[in-house]
């Protein structure tokens, strides 16, 4: 799998009215999932943060209204720019809410896995209200920017701030929680190069509630935290018990979990050192494995 550091797109110099946003990479350090609801969705409680590695997204204005969308990078070629995307989803929403706006040619450099369980596609779609508020200087209430966001999926609201965060219910309520030393802690994240669909995992789910998350440090964190879906995702994906089984192996991990519906699963390290020896285990180990050195973002 390809393998592109976040410093490689960070870098990229922006043309003259262009703006840009990176729509970073989300984990959900614990996971709990606590019911099936009346409309569909289960209902969550689960502690988020973001890495500083992020796709890049990049616009500038068109006067005719279109929202058109190329791709590039490494996972580039797996979409294509149309409808369906969600950074166009994103756009298309955000005209509507505006009731008209000027168009935008946007560009999107996919160095994400797709369907992984680090919520690229959210994170583009946060990135895209970002960004189009501000090329269209259309400043948003935070409440409306967050209704817009969940319209276009549970995840969305979180990836706006892009802050570490409690999330409960199917993803809409959020509530910023600093945990002691996580910020800028390497994390090093693992993708066997399976995509797995987040219906098809929560459907898996055995039903079990296994009690509350609380996370007020990284200890109970460790200790008490879990995600929930690990066990469905592994039923989907057998892969997945073999990556953690490898990043549990990796000297100095502190914490091994899956993120969200997986298949990404992280490791955390209390130095680069031990997360720069852990990925070079990994990489030599020849499985095509998509491993990316990065670090917790600061709220
Ligand atoms: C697993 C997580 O990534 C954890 O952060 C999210 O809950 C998933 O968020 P997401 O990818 O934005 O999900 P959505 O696009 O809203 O929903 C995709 C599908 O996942 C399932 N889904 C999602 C969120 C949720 N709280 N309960 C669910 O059951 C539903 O079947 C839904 O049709
Ligand atoms: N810009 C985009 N980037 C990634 N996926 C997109 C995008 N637009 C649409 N999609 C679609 O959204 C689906 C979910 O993608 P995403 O990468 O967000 O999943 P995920 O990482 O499993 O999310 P989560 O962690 O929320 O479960 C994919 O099947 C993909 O086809």
């Amino acid at each position: 799998m390809p393998h592109v550091e976040a410093e490689d797109v960070a870098a990229r110099p922006v043309d003259a009215g262009e703006l840009v946003e990176t729509a970073f990479a989300k984990i959900n350090l614990a996971l709990h999932v606590r019911g099936k609801r009346a409309d569909g969705y289960h209902a969550l409680e689960s502690l988020f943060v973001f890495a500083e590695l992020g796709d890049r997204l990049t616009g500038r204005i068109r006067a005719d209204g279109e929202i058109r969308l190329e791709m590039d990078g490494p996972f580039g070629p797996l979409l294509d720019g149309g409808p369906d995307n969600l950074v166009v989803k994103a756009a298309r929403a955000l005209q509507a809410h505006l009731g008209g706006s000027p168009g935008a040619d946007l560009r999107l450099t996919k160095i994400l896995p797709v369907a992984s369980g680090i919520g690229g596609g959210s994170a583009d779609a946060a990135a895209a209200l970002r960004l189009l508020t501000r090329l269209w200087n259309a400043p948003m209430a935070p409440q409306a920017l967050e209704r817009i966001a969940l319209s276009l999926g549970s995840d969305v609201p979180a990836c706006i701030g892009s802050i570490p965060q409690m999330v409960r219910g199917r993803g809409e309520l959020l509530q910023p929680q600093a945990v002691e030393g996580l910020t800028a802690m390497p994390i090093l994240l693992v993708n066997p190069g399976v995509a797995l669909s987040t219906a098809e995992v929560f459907g898996l789910w055995d039903r079990l509630d296994r009690g509350p998350l609380a996370a007020e440090g990284l200890e109970q964190l460790i200790s008490e935290g879990r995600n929930d879906l690990e066990q469905a995702a592994m039923a989907a994906a057998p892969v997945v018990a073999d990556v953690l089984a490898a990043l549990g192996a990796c000297a100095g991990s502190r914490l091994v979990r899956m993120s969200g519906s997986g298949a990404t699963c992280f490791a955390l390290f209390d130095t680069d050192r031990q997360m720069a020896e852990a990925a070079a285990a990994l990489r030599a180990g020849w499985n095509g494995w998509w491993v990316a050195e990065t670090r917790i973002r600061a709220a």
